[in-house]
């Protein structure tokens, strides 16, 4: 695979549940590295799509997809479900979700069970690990002392964290965040974006937002989603270049004009909502 093929291609990619469809017509490519964000109002169809890359779409049983998704150009619409390629798939392409899910058990062993089954470590082995992904998110100071304590027990921006270390132990190759900072405040978002930042150096990162101020502060390259159509994905700093100009809507969906959420504050602004 070279280099120049990009992380992710997405052709026609169309979501229902049931049999209503809620993504239409996604055709898009994903560089490799850096932060792809798609942005959107709530419903705009952000979760439907990214649930599509890593396959995890497959643990809800009315959806149906049509459509092909290509990961470092092999089709992902081949894999069965419940597959070996999907469990494999899965750990290349690690996923944080909107709202701290660590498993309930300590926060050792939240990063640890993965190792573990991935890798078969002893216990040297895996307290080395451990400590350096724990390292590598910034929380090892916070926790060095109370490995042993129950990870419900932290603060939600350590569990956001120790979500992703949760991820990244298993070195994957694309990281999915749903939404990462929704339920945090500023300090603990500000922690995870810079963490981001670092790590987008190195690996690829694809991430949803309903907040255009955290793509324009975070992503390289923006998509904008609405009622579930793919309206606009460009640099991020052409995005928000064109939306001062408050220009009308310029997009097309079958025919029919979108209208384009103009931005109403403000560039350095950070109060108003694209949406409302
Ligand atoms: N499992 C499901 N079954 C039926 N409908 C669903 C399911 N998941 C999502 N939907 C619907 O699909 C549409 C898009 O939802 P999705 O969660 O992808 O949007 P979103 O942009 O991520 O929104 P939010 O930011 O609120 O999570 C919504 O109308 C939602 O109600």
């Amino acid at each position: 695979m070279s280099r120049t093929t990009p992380q992710f291609e997405i052709r026609d990619l169309n979501v229902f549940y049931g049999r209503t469809q809620r993504v239409f017509h996604v055709s898009v490519d994903i560089e490799r590295y850096g932060i792809t964000a798609f942005l959107g109002s709530s419903g705009s169809g952000k979760s439907s799509l990214l649930r599509v890359l890593n396959h995890t779409y497959d643990l809800f049983s009315d959806v149906r997809i049509e459509g092909n998704v290509l990961l470092d150009g092999e089709d992902l619409s081949l894999y069965g479900r419940n597959s070996t390629e999907i469990m494999l798939l899965r750990q290349r392409v690690g996923m944080v979700c909107q709202c701290p899910n660590p498993f309930p058990r300590s926060i050792y062993e939240n990063v640890a069970y993965g190792l573990r089954l991935r890798y078969g470590y002893r216990k040297r082995q895996l307290d080395e690990r451990v400590e350096q992904t724990l390292q590598r998110v910034g929380l090892w100071h916070d926790v060095k002392e109370r490995l042993t304590q129950h990870a419900l027990h932290l603060a939600a921006g350590q569990q956001q964290l120790l979500c992703l270390a949760r991820a990244l132990a298993l070195e994957p190759d694309v990281l999915l965040l749903d939404e990462p900072c929704s339920l945090l405040d500023p300090a603990a978002t500000y922690q995870i974006e810079t963490l981001l930042q670092t790590l987008g150096q190195e690996m690829t990162i694809i991430l949803t937002t309903s907040n255009p101020h955290q793509a324009r502060r975070m992503a390289d390259t923006t998509g904008v989603l609405f009622d579930g159509q793919l309206v606009e994905y460009v640099p991020t700093f052409r995005l928000f270049l064109e939306s001062q100009d408050l220009k009308p809507p310029r997009h097309e969906c079958a025919g029919v004009p979108v209208a384009h959420p103009p931005f109403p504050c403000s560039p350095d602004g950070e109060q108003g909502s694209w949406w409302g």
